[in-house]
């Protein structure tokens, strides 16, 4: 009986509030859940009532850790959705730059590889040149540069970029909830739809056992001589506004957050031999991140018994920032089907 009760409630909550706008529960506030609520805002023509529910906010998520680089990475085997993700995310970057916002650029360097990769994603990019073997030999800094690639792309600091989108949420009526969520079932029939953008917490959240933690180290300094991205098989120099990122570990179900200081060492050494200016850096910080891993992205609706529709959108591993505004479209357009579906029924 309470099973039957509990969904005739939820559906009569729907029916009894037909009148009032709906609301949805976003569940996380890194880059995905932020932008996932801005977008349902604005695609649903802020007839929504939005409500973010996360354990944590920025600059204490795994967002805040990224360089915020353009280029899909770890990103699953969905190779297409990808490129679009990226192409569509690109765009709002354009859009975001030409509002004069801070922490957005675009940045040229070179990826120095040990086997040759021109993926499909660089069609994205601007000014790209495949190096020849004279240009090879005058950018290689260690045997296993063998073949490189220049290229423009950008770069979209998260901890700013969430801190815009946070106050445009908030303008258009936006609640915020600082609260670890144990189990959906606490959300009972408060929301008629649900958001899952908790990334990692999902593994618990919604017993996904595909997604698993990447590991990544990074170092943070202050070279300002230092102007073009550098990137390899194992080291990262990457570039924002008022300092450099040097990376780049990838462990694989490693969950240590403390920061390893041997590893710090060889990221900076690393980073050195690739570009030597950055003997005379001056060390800002040091962070952990643990990329949200999956095969595939996760985006798509859920119907479970007894529960409202949950719409998932995680699993970006290496690439949340870079792809971030297309995955929100897309939430934000099976978001407003929904509730044009309900809508119907009543
Ligand atoms: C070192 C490093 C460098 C990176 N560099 C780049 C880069 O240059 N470019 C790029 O595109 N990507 C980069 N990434 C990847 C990018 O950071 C991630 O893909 C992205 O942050 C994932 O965003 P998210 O919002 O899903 O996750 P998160 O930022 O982890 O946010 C998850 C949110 O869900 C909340 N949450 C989780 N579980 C619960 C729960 N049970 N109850 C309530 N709230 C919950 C958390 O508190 C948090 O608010 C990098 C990652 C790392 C680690
Ligand atoms: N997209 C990226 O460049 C990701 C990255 O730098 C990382 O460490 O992850």
């Amino acid at each position: 009986m309470f099973l039957i009760s509990r969904c005739f409630t939820h559906q009569l909550m729907t029916f009894s509030n037909a009148k009032m706008p709906p609301k949805i529960a976003v569940l996380g506030a890194g880059i995905i859940g932020v932008s996932s609520a801005l977008a349902i805002q604005q695609i649903c023509q802020k007839n929504v009532e939005v409500t973010i529910i996360a354990e944590r906010f920025s600059p204490d998520t795994t967002s805040d850790v990224a360089a915020g680089l353009i280029e899909p990475f770890l990103a699953g085997s969905d190779v297409e959705r990808v490129k679009e993700w990226t192409r569509l995310t690109i765009e709002r970057i354009k859009e975001y730059m030409s509002e004069g916002n801070l922490g957005a650029e675009e940045k040229s360097g070179y990826w120095m590889q040990s086997v040759k990769e021109v993926p499909d994603w660089l069609k994205l990019m601007k000014n790209v040149k495949v190096l020849n073997e004279s240009e090879v030999a005058a950018i290689r800094k260690r045997p296993g540069h063998n073949f490189g690639v220049f290229y423009t792309t950008w770069y979209l600091e998260p901890t700013r970029y969430i801190d815009y989108c946070t106050k445009k949420i908030m303008e258009n009526g936006g609640k915020i909830i600082q609260r670890k969520i144990e189990n959906i079932d606490e959300l009972g029939n408060d929301f008629d739809v649900i958001v899952n953008c908790t990334g990692l917490g999902s593994r618990v959240l919604f017993n996904d056992e595909t997604i698993r933690p990447c590991r990544g180290q990074i170092v943070r300094v202050s070279c300002p001589q230092v102007r073009h991205f550098f990137i390899d098989d194992d080291f990262y120099t990457l570039i924002n506004d008022s300092c450099l990122i040097l990376g780049g570990t990838k462990d694989l179900d490693q969950w240590e957050l403390e920061v390893n200081s041997k590893t710090a060492q060889k990221i900076i050494e690393g980073n050195c031999q690739n570009i030597p200016s950055l003997r005379h850096a001056k060390i800002l910080s040091h962070h952990i991140g643990l990329r949200p891993c999956r095969p595939t992205v996760r985006l798509e609706k859920e119907i479970k018994n007894n529960y409202p529709p949950i719409i998932h959108n995680y699993g970006h591993g290496g690439s949340g920032v870079t792809i971030h505004w297309g995955c929100a479209l897309e939430t934000a357009e099976l978001v407003n089907k929904t509730i044009i579906e309900r809508k119907s029924h009543l």
